[in-house]
């Protein structure tokens, strides 16, 4: 574990075999030369290895001309928008390659240097962050895909056809590392096109559809988001042979795999775990393994399912990634110790939420209060659609008992429903039938809901990550959002944990909730009273 710790975050020592070519260009150079040429090295070196980014050591390794062009170039990325395709960013970039072009080109390993700058500004200019050996340029546009890495036209087109005009930062850094043979763990804000960052590489490699097996398994946390990547793929291999599978329960039971036409399988873990337990499946020759939502999968919860998957995918020359809007390090350490020569990929900062939701915090007493406020405010302005998150199935049932009653049309999702009412419950949603959804933490990853106006934390949630992923599901594609978190008595020792993650996406939090202690938390789920505002004296009345 020590030993890939180290090799990952090393920092970016500047490999001359792999630039082999590039030296043997300059290699009758003086001597001097190569000294000057280990200085630059060894800046570079810093720059990928910093986290946050530092312009001004970037600026200080160079001539004062260049610090004047550089210091105007490299203002830092306010806020983050992971769709912002301003054009202020644009016209950087042009300021870039003007540059470039108007520096002499005589000497080639000023030009390794150049392209090495560019590629640093170019990913201060999205708050790309890496970390690992000779990472690949981030991408400039779609178009390069073709142009660099042979993209297939059917590819590019419906890219254009879903109106993606420009690749999204996590797209920009993710795609070149994964086309480039390389693994890659990935940490990028809810709603930021993580899900093409690991579909689109994975078509470009496998170049065309073979009937050699499946060739590639992307692993999500929940079925209903299988479902939803799997829909996804699908947009993107339109025109073309592959085929894209959703691992479901009749699949798993009737299917011969052996016969299957599958490129690319997409499965939960248990799906997945008891296809290979009861022999049915041979991943021996998956190219690629995708897990999804990474640091959900390697919870104790599903840890065997995947440490089951990963080694039935036993081909040596697997391409491994791991994909999350939240990376905590004990997941970075698992990642280490599994993945060979990858690559991190941070886009804006670690762990933090979108900066797209406006966030609010609400004092609601007690548990009653809580139903009051949420009546009070469909009352004044219920603009769908709306999702609610509850601590517990019990709980999601108890509310949705107390609003289907209303002139609201709501629907209730949890793992205790069938497989095809939970499809129901999220169709309807989508389609715009149900106005508000009711839900537990099992949607709260990576479902990608058009146009969520309002997620509701009606019970607050457990963690700082669950936090995130839950208001997530607004304010996606750089869109705007809200997000309001009731909280009681019991929740106030948390609160400051939340108040941290509001304050770093830029929202405000009353001050004195920041002077609170901070607690550590375990999965806060405390007992709370049951929803229900009818009286308790009816309630009894009932009950007898
Ligand atoms: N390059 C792009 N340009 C415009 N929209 C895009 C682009 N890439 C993806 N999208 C859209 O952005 C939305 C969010 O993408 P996606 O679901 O992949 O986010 P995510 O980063 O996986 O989020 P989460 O962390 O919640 O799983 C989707 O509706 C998707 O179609």
């Amino acid at each position: 574990m020590e030993r890939s710790a180290n090799f990952l975050f090393g920092g970016t020592n500047f490999n001359r075999k792999k630039f082999a070519p590039d030296f043997a260009k300059f290699k009758n150079r003086k001597e001097d030369d190569d000294e000057d040429h280990n200085k630059k090295v060894s800046f570079f070196e810093q720059e990928e290895e910093e986290e946050e980014p530092e312009q001004e050591k970037l600026v200080s390794s160079s001539s004062s001309k260049k610090r004047k062009r550089k210091s105007a170039n490299s203002e830092p990325v306010e806020g983050f928008d992971v769709f912002k395709s301003s054009k202020k960013s644009r016209s950087k970039g042009k300021e870039v390659e003007q540059d470039t072009k108007d520096e002499t080109l005589e000497n080639p390993k000023k030009e390794l240097y150049r392209r090495m700058e560019q590629d640093s500004l170019s990913r201060k200019q999205y708050n790309i962050h890496v970390s690992g050996e000779n990472v690949p340029p981030p991408l400039k546009s779609f178009t390069e895909l073709s142009s660099r890495y042979g993209c297939k036209k059917y590819i590019l087109r419906n890219l254009a056809e879903l109106g993606f005009k420009e690749p999204t930062p996590i797209q920009r850094q993710a795609i070149p590392i994964l086309l480039s043979g390389r693994e890659c763990f990935a940490c990028a804000p809810t709603g930021s096109g993580k899900t093409f960052a690991f579909i689109c590489p994975m078509l470009i490699k496998l170049k065309r559809h073979s009937t050699d097996g499946i060739r590639a398994v992307i692993l999500s946390p929940a079925r209903e988001l299988a479902a939803q990547t799997a829909r996804e793929g699908k947009k993107l291999i339109k025109g073309s042979k592959f085929n894209i599978r959703l691992m479901t329960k009749p699949l798993v039971k009737t299917a011969d795999f052996s016969k299957l036409q599958c490129d690319v399988l997409i499965s939960t873990p248990m799906r997945l775990k008891r296809a290979i337990k009861a022999k049915k499946i041979d991943l021996s020759k998956v190219e690629y393994l995708v897990l999804d939502e990474s640091d959900k999968l390697f919870e104790q919860s599903m840890l065997k399912q995947i440490d089951g998957v990963v080694k039935a995918c036993s081909n040596p020359s697997i391409i491994r990634s791991l994909f999350s809007a939240t990376l905590p390090d004990s997941v970075e350490e698992l990642a280490r110790s599994i993945m060979h020569d990858a690559v991190r990929v941070i886009i804006g900062r670690k762990n933090t939420a979108s900066e797209t939701v406006k966030q609010k915090l609400v004092f609601a007493g007690t548990e009653e209060g809580k139903l009051l406020a949420l009546r009070q405010s469909f009352a004044q302005s219920l603009n769908p659609p709306v999702l609610i998150f509850l601590q517990s199935k019990e709980r999601a049932k108890q509310l949705y008992d107390e609003l289907k009653c209303e002139d609201i049309r709501v629907g209730v999702i949890h793992s205790d429903l069938p497989p095809g009412e939970r499809e129901n419950a999220v169709d309807s949603f989508r389609a715009g039938e149900t106005w508000v959804l009711i839900a537990t933490d099992v949607i709260a990853r990576g479902m990608d809901f058009k146009g969520i106006n309002c997620v509701i934390n009606y019970d607050f949630p457990d963690s700082a990550s669950a936090y995130i992923h839950r208001i997530g599901r607004s304010g996606r594609a750089g869109r705007s959002g809200e997000a309001i978190t009731f909280y009681t008595e019991e929740d106030v020792p948390f609160l400051r944990n939340i108040a941290n993650t509001m304050t770093s996406s830029g929202c405000e939090v009353p001050s004195w909730i920041l002077t609170l202690k901070k607690k550590k938390w375990k999965k806060h789920r405390p007992k709370r009273d049951s929803i229900s505002t009818r009286p308790k004296d009816s309630k009894i009345e009932q009950e007898e």
